[in-house]
C-alpha cells in the first residue's frame, strides 16, 4: 500500500517510520525541507508540495495528515481538497477539535477520518493508541496503515461518525490532566510530608505492582531519577492547555461534572501567573476583616 504523509514533525516521522518498516510506500512533504528530508533518508518519496504528493499517489490516494492543530490543517485541505476525489481519504491524526473535523469532512470530497492519536515520541517503539472517526469503508481501506501506526491491531478501532476519534482524542486529554494533578498532589504531600523521601523509589515502587502503577508514573520514575526528588531547576508553569479546555467547555454544555479535569485545567493557568491576584487579594482581606497581618512583597 502507498501513503502520503504531510507534517513531518515528532509524530510524523514516527508515522512515515512505522509505515515504512511494515513494508507499504511512503510520500513525504513538510513545509521544511530539512524534515522532508529527514523522511527521504528514511526511505520515503520526498514530495517537493501537496500537488506534486498528490501527483505521486496516483489513483484512491491514501494521505495522514501530522502537521500541528488548527490553521494549518485547513492550509493543507484547501490546496490538497480540490485535488482528491470521492475515493480518496484523508486522515488527520493530530490534536484537532472534533466539530473542526465535522466541518472538514464537508469541505473535502475525499472520504475524512479523525484520527485521535495517543502514546507520544515514545509510540515510535511501542505503536500509538488510535481513536478513529469516519465512514467504515474508509476506516477499512486503512486499516493496514493503521495495524502499522498503532500498536498492531487492538491498538486502533473506528470509535464513529466523523468528529467522534477528536472527541474521544480530546476527553483521553482530560483525563491525562486529572491524572497528572493526582501524581503531582501525592508527590507534593510526600515531598512536604513527615519522612524524608527518595520520590524516584517511592515512584519506581509503586510502579511494581501498585493499584495507581501506569505509563504517566513511569514518568514520575524517570522525572525523579533525571531532575532529582526535588525536580531541581524545573519551574513551576504548564504550558498547554487547548484539550483540556475543550473537554471542560464540552463537559459545561452537556452539563456533566468534570471537577477533577477542570480543577487540572485551573491549576495549569494558574501556574502561568508569578503572583496571583486573588491570592494577593485573599491576604488583603483578612486584613480588612480580621486586622490579620498583610505578608509584602520585598
Ligand atoms: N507531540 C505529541 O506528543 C503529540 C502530538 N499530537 C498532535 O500531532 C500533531 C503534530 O504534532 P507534533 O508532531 O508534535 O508537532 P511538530 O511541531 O513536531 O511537527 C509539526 C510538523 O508539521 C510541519 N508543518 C506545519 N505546517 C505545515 C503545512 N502547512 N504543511 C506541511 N507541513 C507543515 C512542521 O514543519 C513540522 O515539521 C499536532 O496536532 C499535535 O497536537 C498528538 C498526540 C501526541
Ligand atoms: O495529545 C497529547 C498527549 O496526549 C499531546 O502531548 C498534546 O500536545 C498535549 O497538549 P496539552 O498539554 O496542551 O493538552
Amino acid at each position: 500500500m502507498q501513503i502520503g504523509v504531510v507534517g513531518l514533525g515528532r509524530m510524523g516521522q514516527i508515522v512515515v517510520n512505522r509505515v515504512l518498516d511494515a513494508g507499504h510506500d511512503v510520500v513525504a512533504f513538510d513545509l521544511s525541507e530539512e524534515a522532508t528530508a529527514a523522511a527521504a533518508g528514511a526511505g520515503a518519496t520526498p514530495a517537493d508540495g501537496l500537488e506534486d504528493l498528490a501527483d505521486r499517489l496516483g489513483e484512491e490516494k491514501r494521505i495522514w495528515l501530522m502537521v500541528p492543530a488548527g490553521d494549518a490543517v485547513d492550509a493543507t485541505l484547501d490546496e490538497l481538497g480540490p485535488l482528491l476525489d470521492d475515493d480518496d481519504v484523508v486522515v488527520d491524526g493530530g490534536n484537532s477539535h472534533f466539530e473542526e473535523s465535522v466541518r472538514r469532512a464537508e469541505t473535502v470530497e475525499a472520504a475524512y477520518l479523525d484520527c485521535g492519536t495517543s502514546g507520544g515520541p515514545a509510540g515510535a517503539e511501542l505503536g500509538f493508541s488510535l481513536m478513529v472517526g469516519g465512514p467504515e469503508w474508509a476506516y477499512e481501506a486503512m486499516t493496514p496503515v493503521f495495524d502499522a501506526v498503532a500498536t498492531g491491531p487492538d491498538g486502533h478501532d473506528r470509535m464513529g461518525p466523523v468528529g467522534s476519534g477528536h472527541y474521544v482524542k480530546m476527553v483521553h486529554n482530560g483525563v491525562e490532566y486529572a491524572l497528572m494533578q493526582a501524581y503531582g498532589e501525592g508527590f507534593d504531600l510526600l515531598a512536604n510530608g513527615r519522612y524524608d523521601l527518595d520520590l524516584e523509589s517511592v515512584a519506581k515502587t509503586w510502579n511494581n505492582g501498585a493499584v495507581i502503577r501506569s505509563w504517566l508514573l513511569e514518568l514520575c520514575e524517570e522525572a525523579f531519577r533525571e531532575e532529582g526528588t526535588d525536580l531541581g531547576t524545573v519551574a513551576d508553569h504548564v504550558s498547554g492547555g487547548s484539550t483540556g479546555t475543550w473537554t471542560v467547555q464540552e463537559a459545561l454544555e452537556r452539563e456533566v461534572p468534570v471537577p477533577l479535569i477542570y480543577q487540572a485545567l485551573a491549576e495549569r493557568f494558574g501556574s502561568r501567573d508569578d503572583a496571583r491576584f486573588s491570592r494577593r487579594l485573599a491576604n488583603r482581606l483578612r486584613y480588612g476583616f480580621g486586622r490579620h497581618e498583610i505578608v509584602r512583597e520585598e
